[in-house]
């Protein structure tokens, strides 16, 4: 049995087709999205991250404001970007790019909660335990959007999330257990004891340890869903945490890469566009 894929890539080509209609609206009611980002130091990875989106937002017709600072940048200077961005009318949201080797939760806490095309001020963390709208995590949202797009059942499954991180383990935890999702979920990290057993019973398995390899066909449950949102870079290249023999095994795969990434900017690219048609209806 070969796994059916998650494919990302294509399903981001799809969001984007979408969004741009729905931004071709907003132009004609005399609103351009703009989509802004502050990218501190020269880490290769973060630099095409946040040339993609840039990439993305020019195929669907919203604009770009770019700040990119020197690694000596410090934190005042950074906040001081922040502070100008969070004024600008023309910048609908934007992010700072991770990691920035900065106070990282200082700089998030100082971007606008309304600008906050990440979904990770902590207002807006608040909102998603109190189960109040507002701009989600896109990374979470877009490994659900992904089983979604494919038609893989979320209500009732077992979900088992490898990896406690703010940006997808922990508010994925959150997502998939409201109403809306109704799964069941275990929140798997360092100090849990017995990794496979937890993993041989879930129907749905997110792996976002950034431990190469670590989930191995031999503990995947047959049929089971399984998205590989892990990135380490072995020899350069973007290696994941779904080792190659659960392919034989699982129903569903999410490649990496071109599985949850390409997601991740789907969903930026939608909270910026929900941002946009939040301020016509305002
Ligand atoms: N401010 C933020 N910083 C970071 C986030 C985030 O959501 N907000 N997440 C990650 C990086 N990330 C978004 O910024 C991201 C990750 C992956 C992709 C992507 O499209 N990946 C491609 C392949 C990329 C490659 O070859 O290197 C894929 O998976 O096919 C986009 C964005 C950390 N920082």
């Amino acid at each position: 049995m070969t796994a059916q894929t998650l494919d990302g890539a294509a399903t981001l080509r799809t969001i984007k087709a979408e969004l741009a209609q729905r931004v071709a609206v907003l132009k004609e009611q005399g609103v351009v999205p703009g989509l802004g980002t502050v990218l501190v130091g020269d880490d290769p990875g973060s630099h095409w991250y946040v040339g993609a989106k840039h990439k993305d937002c020019a195929e669907i017709g919203i604009t770009s404001i770019r700040r990119d600072l020197p690694a000596t940048a410090s934190q005042a200077e950074v906040e001081a970007v922040i502070d100008e961005l969070n004024a600008d009318d023309a910048c609908t949201g934007f992010l700072v790019q991770q990691p920035t080797g900065l106070d990282e939760f200082a700089l998030l806490s100082r971007v606008d909660p309304d600008k906050d095309v990440d979904g990770l001020h902590p207002t807006n963390l608040g909102k998603l335990v109190l189960g109040e709208s507002g701009p989600l995590p896109c990374t979470p949202v877009g490994a659900i959007e992904l089983l979604r797009r494919h038609d893989v059942e979320i209500a009732g499954a077992e979900v088992v999330v490898v990896g406690r991180g703010l940006t997808v383990g922990r508010p994925l935890g959150l997502l998939l257990t409201r109403r809306s999702e109704n799964a069941t979920v275990t929140l798997c990290h360092t100090g849990t004891r017995d990794l496979a057993a937890h993993v041989r019973n879930a129907d749905i398995v997110v792996a976002a340890a950034g431990v190469p390899g670590i989930i191995t066909g031999d503990i995947v449950k047959p049929g089971a869903a399984v998205l590989d949102v892990g990135v380490s870079r072995v020899d350069g290249k973007v290696t994941g945490d779904v080792h190659a023999s659960v392919w034989d095994v699982a129903g569903w795969v999410s490649p990496n890469p071109k599985g949850v990434g390409p997601m991740t900017r789907a969903m930026l690219l939608s909270n910026i566009v929900e941002i946009a048609e939040k301020s016509v209806r305002a």
